[in-house]
């Protein structure tokens, strides 16, 4: 396995040390949770008993395949921990998550859980938050006008294209990849960004962070809202 590849692995088995018999948990999206996944449901082989709400169709897969029970906000709506992956996370536990495409149920996801773990490797700890493009998912009618209202932001917006294809959400809509490179100011982006018709959700992660585990070839770090 490869280094980058055995962070994830690492700071994923630290995680599920988290979890707790009866949890009801929200279960993030992306290649970290992948090993997380795995790794609950050895637990879950060994008598854990939880149930998880999944953020995407690839995690509900993944649930599946590792047999992970899984439930739905019509059966609960309140969730006691949520895990996640994130793309970056600054110094004030502010992220940028929808690498993967999953940011609007992740968002979803983590507003309704009372705690909310985000587990990723030193790599993806910044400064500032920003240079990795923002994704933005837009409703696909009239995307044109949408991205170009993002882009008077200051930023240079791109629609997903995936092997040649445009990048279709699980929610049916589409991805606009936004450069920034340095964004001072994460909520008020936030909120300027939600207020634009044809927006649906972006992947800054404002003010929901309890917890963040940071993997480096030595140790799990553990950064709160309180270091
Ligand atoms: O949409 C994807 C999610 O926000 C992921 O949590 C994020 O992209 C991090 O993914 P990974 O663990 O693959 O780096």
């Amino acid at each position: 396995m490869r280094k980058a590849e055995q962070l994830k692995q690492i700071v994923a088995k630290e995680a599920v040390n988290y979890v707790k018999d009866g949890m009801k948990l929200g279960l993030g999206s992306g290649s970290t949770m992948y090993f997380f996944m795995k790794e609950l449901g050895e637990r879950v082989n060994n008598g854990l008993k939880i149930v998880g709400i999944p953020t995407s169709n690839k995690t509900a897969e993944w649930a599946r395949d590792f047999h992970v029970p899984l439930t739905d906000f019509s059966k609960t709506q309140e969730l006691d921990l949520a895990i996640d992956g994130a793309d970056e996370v600054d110094p004030n536990l502010q992220l940028i998550k929808g690498g993967g495409g999953a940011l609007l149920r992740e968002k979803v996801v983590a507003a309704s859980a009372k705690e909310f773990l985000v587990i990723v490797d030193e790599s993806k700890i910044v400064e500032h938050l920003g240079k990795f493009p923002l994704p933005v998912e837009i409703v696909p009618f009239g995307w044109e006008v949408t991205a170009n209202k993002i882009a008077a932001l200051g930023c240079e917006p791109e629609r997903r294209i995936v092997n040649d294809n445009v990048y279709i959400t699980d929610n049916g809509n589409y991805i606009l990849d936004c450069k920034f490179d340095k964004i001072t100011e994460p909520e008020k982006l936030n909120n300027e960004l939600q207020s634009l018709v044809g927006v649906v959700d972006n992947g800054l992660f404002v003010n929901m962070t309890s917890k963040v585990l940071i993997s480096n070839p030595e140790q799990v770090k553990v950064m709160d809202k309180e270091s």
